[in-house]
């Protein structure tokens, strides 16, 4: 953290405006690693400014891609042409940096023969084990070595098509399947796969690129490898835990704000919550006419909010990305709200923070909710109550990853006085420009 790495935030403005989200964070890094694959070149558009879309960029150039900007803002193009070896010692300036790199398996497995994968980063939620990941490498045929300066990989046989069945339906493991899958050769068949709505744009870059890719119903991906593919053109999907970001912010500040780009079909499950708790929304254009976006309009309607019981989970259920920045607001709704976290053990210790402020948020072990997960008799506090309204206070406060930090955010926002936000670079790790977005939507904040 630098000393310029404060924002101080004068809380208790209601915010309220219009935003633009762009391509989604947790699809635009993947498609870039798919760009490896192709032997012509890719063109990916929308891409936001944002950290882990420089880690991907860096990573990709180290491999001899070129990467260069189209002529639309947030245009660029990557060529394969290229593809080489790159130093352990180069690729370890990006450790710790981001989780995208573990997905460069596959690809530079195809394109190389061999890969070397840094410490990963990303969000500090939970362990974030990578065990499915390397025994699905394993079941390709991909010989991996866990040594103290990364992971080395090689395929001295090639890569085969195989039968799999992940033990928890995880987003990164399904794309290391996916990615991998692709170019082996032979049928790939995966079991109790991912399917959020990233992991689906995903496989629409791939089928652009020529990849031949079944998605049956109950979780079950089929692939057919092919021998090369191509390039792609797209315009991902944009980013919906961002536009829930700022809906919940609408929410918890008593404001009102416009989401251009957020799409209701990738939100359905955060709409019903977000109504539930007496927010507002309404869909603008759910399908524009082409070149046109839709957009939605989130406000707070007045009047009380109202508790409610949330269970986070795989999709089609609520996003955990979204649980953060919701909590801030159902601090101010009348009565017990519930969360359960069933995907990440460790996310909910920046309710801690809250409290500080003036929330009353407690943590349980117990599975407080109708499904009993993975966490429940394992000694992790993965539920919460939060018992409200409470009046929020100005604090300090310490940004520890990127959705807690929006949410510490939000809370400084709807806080009365003056916080000071320690930080809060982490939130450019998935947050575009949320600086100059706040200040649009009329938020009183500035860098210290
Ligand atoms: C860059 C990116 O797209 N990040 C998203 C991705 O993370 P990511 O792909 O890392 O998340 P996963 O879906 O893999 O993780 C879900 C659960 O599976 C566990 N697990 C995962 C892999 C493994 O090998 N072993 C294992 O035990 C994890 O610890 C976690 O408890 O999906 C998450 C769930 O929607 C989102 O919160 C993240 O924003
Ligand atoms: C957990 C998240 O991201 P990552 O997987 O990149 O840490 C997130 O975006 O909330």
């Amino acid at each position: 953290m630098t000393v310029n790495d404060v924002l101080t935030v004068h809380g208790g403005t209601p915010l309220h405006g219009q935003i633009r989200v762009r391509g989604a964070k947790n699809l635009v890094s993947k498609a870039m690693v798919a760009a490896l694959l192709g032997d012509a070149p890719s063109r990916l558009y929308d891409v936001p400014r944002i950290r882990d879309v420089e880690v991907v960029r860096g990573l990709l150039e180290l491999h001899g891609v070129k990467v260069s900007d189209g002529a639309e803002d947030g245009e660029l193009v990557f060529d394969p042409a290229n593809v080489e070896s790159a130093s352990t010692d180069e690729i370890n300036v990006h450790a710790g940096s981001s989780r995208i790199p573990i997905l460069f398996c596959g690809p530079l497995l195809h394109r190389l023969g061999h890969a070397f994968i840094p410490d990963l980063g990303g969000c500090h939620i939970g362990p974030r084990p990578i065990d499915f990941h390397i025994q699905a490498l394993r079941e390709f045929g991909a010989v991996v070595d866990k040594a103290p300066d990364g992971m080395h990989l090689t395929a001295p046989n090639g890569l085969h098509g195989t039968k799999l069945e992940l033990p928890f339906p995880s987003v990164g493991a399904t794309e290391q399947v996916l990615l991998t899958a692709v170019m082996a050769e032979g049928v790939t068949e995966l079991r109790n796969a991912a399917v959020e709505p990233e992991i689906v744009d995903l496989i629409c870059v791939l089928q652009k690129m020529g990849a031949i890719i079944k998605v049956h119903t109950d979780r079950v991906i089929e692939i057919q490898g092919v021998p090369r593919l191509s390039g792609y053109s797209h315009r991902p999907i944009p980013d919906r835990i961002e536009a829930a970001s700022w809906a919940a912010a609408a929410l918890a500040t008593g404001g009102d704000i416009e989401v251009i780009g957020a799409e209701q079909v990738d939100m359905m499950t955060f709409l019903n919550v977000f109504r539930s708790v007496g927010g507002a929304y309404e869909v603008i254009d759910a399908r524009p006419a082409a070149g046109q976006e839709g957009k939605i309009r989130f406000w707070h309607p007045g009047g009380e909010l109202r508790a409610v019981a949330i269970e986070t989970d795989v999709h089609p259920g609520f996003m955990t990305d979204w649980q953060q920045p919701l909590v801030v607001a159902l601090t101010q709704a009348r009565g017990l709200s519930i969360v359960h976290e069933t995907v990440y053990e460790q996310r909910l210790g920046y309710t801690e923070a809250l409290n500080t402020m003036g929330a009353t948020i407690q943590v349980y072990r117990d599975c407080l909710g109708g499904t009993p997960c993975r966490f429940g008799r394992r000694n992790f506090k993965h539920s919460a109550v939060i018992a409200g309204p409470s009046k929020l206070h100005a604090a300090d406060l310490v940004i520890p990853d990127l959705r807690a930090g929006f949410s510490h955010l939000i809370a400084a926002l709807a806080a009365e006085g003056t916080s000071r936000v320690y930080g809060v670079d982490l939130i450019n790790r998935g947050y575009e420009d949320f600086e100059a977005k706040l200040a649009a939507l009329g938020a009183h904040a500035e860098r210290s």
